[in-house]
């Protein structure tokens, strides 16, 4: 049986978004995530070291890793290869989670519409990115979604700023809340590790109660 992305995300309610173009870089940006709190992220596959990064960050042992942009059953092999622990995609795809199931991974599909919903929730899929959060409407629209599925968790990602979180985070549809603005590629480019520690360290004291 699958644990659930619940039990990986052992209790964190914030998801740092990281698209790193150099896996140099990955030690660093793990240790300033870890020490601003953070306990869990999600390594893009947007680039071309996405496996060696997601690889590192693993091994850096402070944080569970995932693997994000997932589109294929492909990338969820190579995702698992390199140590992720939980597997989120952009859109839902019936081979990417199928294939997450198969592999006893934690699949994040994600969301837009009702349809898209209710083909998760079928699928098994409990847990959902409201993807993109923001120009879909924000927590107005995750709201309206979640009422007729009380059974849905969602993870609210695209656009979110640390001026959203207080409001997503006191919803009890809400999971947790992932986000680049905590590490984007302007700091990741600038080598501002300590900007990324307190970016982490504010977004998780506001979702510490
Ligand atoms: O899938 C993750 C998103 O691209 C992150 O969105 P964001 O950069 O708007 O926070």
């Amino acid at each position: 049986m699958t644990a659930g992305i619940d039990s990986v995300l052992r209790g964190s309610r914030i998801l740092p978004v990281l698209t790193v173009q150099d896996p140099a870089t990955t030690h660093a940006l793990a240790d300033a995530l870890a020490a601003g709190g953070a306990r869990c992220a999600e390594v893009t596959f947007r680039t071309q070291g996405a496996e060696q990064v997601l690889e590192t960050m693993a091994a850096h042992g402070g944080l569970t890793v995932g693997a994000g942009t997932v589109v294929t059953r492909d990338q969820v092999e190579r995702a698992m290869a390199a140590g992720a622990r939980f597997v989120v995609s952009p859109g839902y795809d019936e081979e990417v989670v199928a294939r997450c199931q198969e592999l006893g991974v934690p699949a994040v599909p994600g969301i837009a519409t009702a349809t898209e919903l209710m083909r998760a929730l079928r699928a098994g899929c409990h847990t959902v990115k409201l993807f993109p959060a923001e120009p879909l409407g924000g927590l107005r629209m995750l709201r309206a979604l979640a009422a007729p599925f009380p059974q849905a968790r969602f993870i609210p990602t695209g656009g979110i700023e640390e001026r959203h979180l207080a409001s997503y985070l006191a919803d009890r549809a809400v999971l947790a809340v992932g986000g680049s603005w905590m590490a984007t590629a302007a700091h990741l480019e600038r080598g501002d590790y300590e900007e990324i520690r307190r970016l982490t360290a504010a977004a998780v004291d506001r979702s510490t109660p």
